[in-house]
């Protein structure tokens, strides 16, 4: 009886959620104030990185500014500031679980307060073919995409259990999702990335940590140059370009706003990701052929063999 009773409770609310999604594709719902929260950015200097710094900031947010490469962490600080906003930078590898501790206590100290919002978005691809890629940079893409997750986890997140406040972002890519050839560290990474994200979420709602929202991010291709060179067919092209990265940002921050648990930017990318669940294998394969998807990476990686190749050397 009990069971059944439980039953129907559960079928009432999966109809209540599915109403509630689809209503706020439509309306927007009401967004939560980040004034005075204290936000850590990881890979602050990138593309992606150093728009989320400014629209953070821009909603009256401080940020925390974490990355490897110190000189554009502080292009990023400087234009926060230029807005008049708060920033800190801290020069740190997050694939290192020592560094990413002792930083988080330094920032603690620094700032005398805890990190509320956690942007997981520093991320990396080796941009070789699988059998032509040193295990060292394969290596790398999985730490730095995957393992540090669960560094910076680790730091930040006691605290805002502690205090049931707090919001952990996951920058992970339509490629945790579903595939492309070619890519393998990437989607092995993202895929563990989108992974360790679901069940870190699970977790926290099974033990009833109501006030630590968490957010899944997952883009398609954006203009940041990361991806510099992939391309699908051109008539696809025409209906799937790749995102502006002001475009992305801004969609990734609506969501956190509202803290959606899970936003595919652009919403077109739902359906691959529905394909690859529903459709058997092989009618996958013919849609990637016809969409061009299944040689997307070949120009990614010649433009990426070409970048590091050494100059020629011309006669005079
Ligand atoms: N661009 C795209 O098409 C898409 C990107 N994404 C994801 O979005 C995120 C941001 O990407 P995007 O802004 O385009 O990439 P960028 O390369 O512009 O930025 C990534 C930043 O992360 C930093 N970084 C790399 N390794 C480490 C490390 N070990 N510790 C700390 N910082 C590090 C990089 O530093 P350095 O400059 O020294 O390398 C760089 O500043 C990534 O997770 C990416 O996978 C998702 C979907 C599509
Ligand atoms: C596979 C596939 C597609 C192409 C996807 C591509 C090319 C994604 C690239 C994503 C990147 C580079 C993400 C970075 O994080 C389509 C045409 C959408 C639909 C058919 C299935």
């Amino acid at each position: 009886m009990i069971f059944l009773m439980d039953l129907q409770m559960m079928l009432l609310d999966v109809l209540y959620f599915i109403l509630r999604n689809s209503l706020r594709a439509v309306l927007r719902p009401r967004t939560k104030p980040v004034d005075g929260e204290l936000v850590l950015i990881t890979g602050a200097g990138g593309g992606l990185g150093q728009l989320f710094a400014q629209e953070f900031s821009k909603h009256g947010a401080e940020v925390v500014l974490w990355d490897t490469n110190t000189a554009s962490n502080e292009r990023t600080a400087a234009l926060v500031r230029e807005m008049g906003g708060k920033a800190h930078t801290y020069t740190v590898d997050v694939t290192s679980p020592q560094e990413v501790y002792r930083t988080a206590e330094m920032v603690r100290e620094d700032l005398g307060r805890d990190v509320t919002i956690l942007v997981n978005n520093a991320g990396v691809v080796a941009g070789k073919r699988m059998l032509d890629c040193p295990d060292e940079l394969i290596e790398r893409t999985m730490k730095v995409n995957c393992h540090a997750l669960f560094w910076t986890v680790k730091a930040f997140l006691p605290q805002m259990k502690a205090n049931n406040h707090g919001h952990i972002v996951t920058v992970a890519s339509v490629l945790g999702l579903f595939s492309t050839p070619c890519v393998e560290d990437y989607c092995a990474s993202k895929f563990a990335a989108v992974g360790f994200h679901e069940s870190m979420a699970h977790e926290l709602l099974a033990e009833e940590v109501d006030g630590v929202k968490t957010t899944l991010v997952c883009p398609y291709i954006v203009d940041t140059g990361m991806f510099k060179g992939c391309k699908i067919r051109d008539e696809v092209e025409m209906i799937l370009p790749p995102l502006d990265p002001q475009y992305c940002v801004e969609q990734a921050m609506n969501a956190i706003l509202i803290d959606q648990p899970l936003v595919c930017i652009p919403r077109l990318t739902y359906l691959p990701f529905l394909s690859r669940a529903l459709l058997p294998w092989e009618s996958n394969v013919v849609t990637y052929r016809f969409m061009g998807s299944d040689k997307c990476m070949y120009p990614f990686i010649d433009a990426m063999t070409n970048r590091e190749a050494p100059l020629p050397i011309t006669a005079e």
